[in-house]
Order: C-alpha cells, then structure tokens, then sequence
C-alpha cells in the first residue's frame, strides 16, 4: 500500500487574503478612524473591513483611503469616509509595502500612491503594514525602484538633480520617469513619479531620504522610515507578527 501525502500549495494571492483579514480582525475596533491603505495586499483589508462593517461585527469606523482606487473600493463596499481635514487623529493604518527592513523601514509607492500614504499614515497612532513575506529585504532599493512623485514642470531637470545626489553616488543609480500605456503616468495628486534604480545598497538611507527631500521639484518619496509599528508577514507556514524594538 502507498501513502499520498499532500501538499496543499498556497498561491500568493491567498497569502496576502490571509494577511489583508487579520490585520483588520486584530487591529481594527468599532469607533476607529482608519488608514485604508493602497495596493493588491491592502484590498483585502477593505474588503474584510467593508465585510465586517455590513456583519454587523464593527460600528462606527470611518476609513481615510490612500488612493483614488482605494476611495473607490471603499464606497463600493459602503465603507464610511472622511479626510484628515474632519479627523486628524487617526487611530491604526493598515498598508502594504513594496519592501520591509529588519528595523521595519519600508519603499513604498510601486504602486504610485506614496504620497496620500506617507500624509496619511505619518499621522497614526498604529501603523500596521502587511506583506508576504517575498517583501522582506535585507537592504532597502535593491529589489525595484525607490520612487519619488515630482512636479510636471522642468520633470527631467528634477531628475537629473536626483541622479546628481551625493548619497547615491555609490550606488550605480539609474532613473526613470514612470509610464503608462505609452503615456507618462499621473498620480492622483496630478504629479508624475521617477523611479529610481540603484545597483548597490544606498549606504546611509536616511541621508539619502533627506537628500531627495531637498531636490527642488520633489514633493515626496517611497522612503518611510521609522514609521511602522509592526509588520505581519504572510508565508506557506502562517503569519509572523514582528513588532518595532522600541
Ligand atoms: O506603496 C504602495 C502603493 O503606493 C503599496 O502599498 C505597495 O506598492 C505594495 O503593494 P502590493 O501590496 O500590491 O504589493
């Protein structure tokens, strides 16, 4: 007699479902005003918050959405919203992130929303980030790009600026303005986003982060350090919760 043993292999959509519903199962309460992230991992957060919302199992939590799309979601799923102009304080925000550090600092804005997100969720007591764990970096930049949103006007004098920054001079850097269908992509906050590609480690990521700020033309960057509170991490062997050392 054989025995089968089965292997039930758990695709990476499953993996940020899992990751999307417990961060609001854990970190979500009735009377909150929420960070609603952006991205393909945070969907699943609005969509277990919108489910427990029209359950019955939340009341009184009004969202503060990151992004268009994710303002659009959140009506569909009769979310309540506000801004941060009407609620300042904003009690947990739950995002992705494009990469996590071993100190939690983060590159965010693949997906082209950094700058309502860094806005948003600078402002919360609680920020909980959710990845699968193919996010988790041993250097920030080295995986993709850095992006940063700038002005339209004078874009490719911005960027050359960027490439000229002494932080990055070691690192091989590379940009690009961020297309689109044969078009330049648009931010939501009419901007575009160059992307930057290092091929070294940046050696001093928080100089650099200063460094980009400084660029004349830049409104914001995927930097965000020192910001997440704690960070689960979705694999084939469950979720790991790693907090902040404080
Ligand atoms: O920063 C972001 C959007 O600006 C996203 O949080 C980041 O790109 C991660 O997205 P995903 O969960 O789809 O991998």
């Amino acid at each position: 007699m054989s025995t089968k043993v089965e292997t039930k292999v758990i695709s990476r959509e499953d993996l940020k479902k899992r990751v999307g519903y417990k961060a609001v199962d854990d970190y979500v309460h009735s009377g909150m005003v929420v960070g609603l992230g952006t991205g393909s991992t945070a969907y699943y957060a609005i969509e277990r918050l919108g489910q427990k919302l029209r359950e019955g199992e939340l009341h009184n939590v009004v969202g503060i959405p990151t992004s268009t799309k994710t303002e659009l979601q959140s009506k569909s799923l009769n979310i309540p919203l506000t801004t941060l102009d009407t609620h300042p304080v904003v009690e947990v925000a739950i995002d992705g992130a494009d990469e996590v550090d071993e100190k939690l600092n983060l590159v965010k804005g693949r997906g082209g929303s950094l700058l309502r997100e860094k806005l948003i969720e600078t402002e919360a007591k609680k920020l909980v980030i959710i990845v699968d764990d193919s996010k988790l970096v041993q250097n920030l930049g080295m995986t993709g790009a850095v992006p940063v949103e700038v002005i339209p006007f004078c874009w490719k004098h911005t960027m050359r600026r960027l490439l000229q920054l002494e932080s990055l001079a070691e690192c091989n850097v590379s940009a690009t303005i961020r297309s689109e269908k044969d078009s330049i992509y648009v931010t939501d906050n009419n901007n575009y986003i160059v992307d930057l590609f290092v091929e070294r480690p940046i050696p001093d990521i928080s100089l650099a982060g200063r460094q980009i700020s400084d660029v004349v033309g830049v409104v914001e960057h995927g930097i965000f350090l020192n910001m997440a509170d704690v960070c689960l991490v979705s694999g084939t062997e469950g979720i790991r919760v790693i907090e902040k050392e404080r």
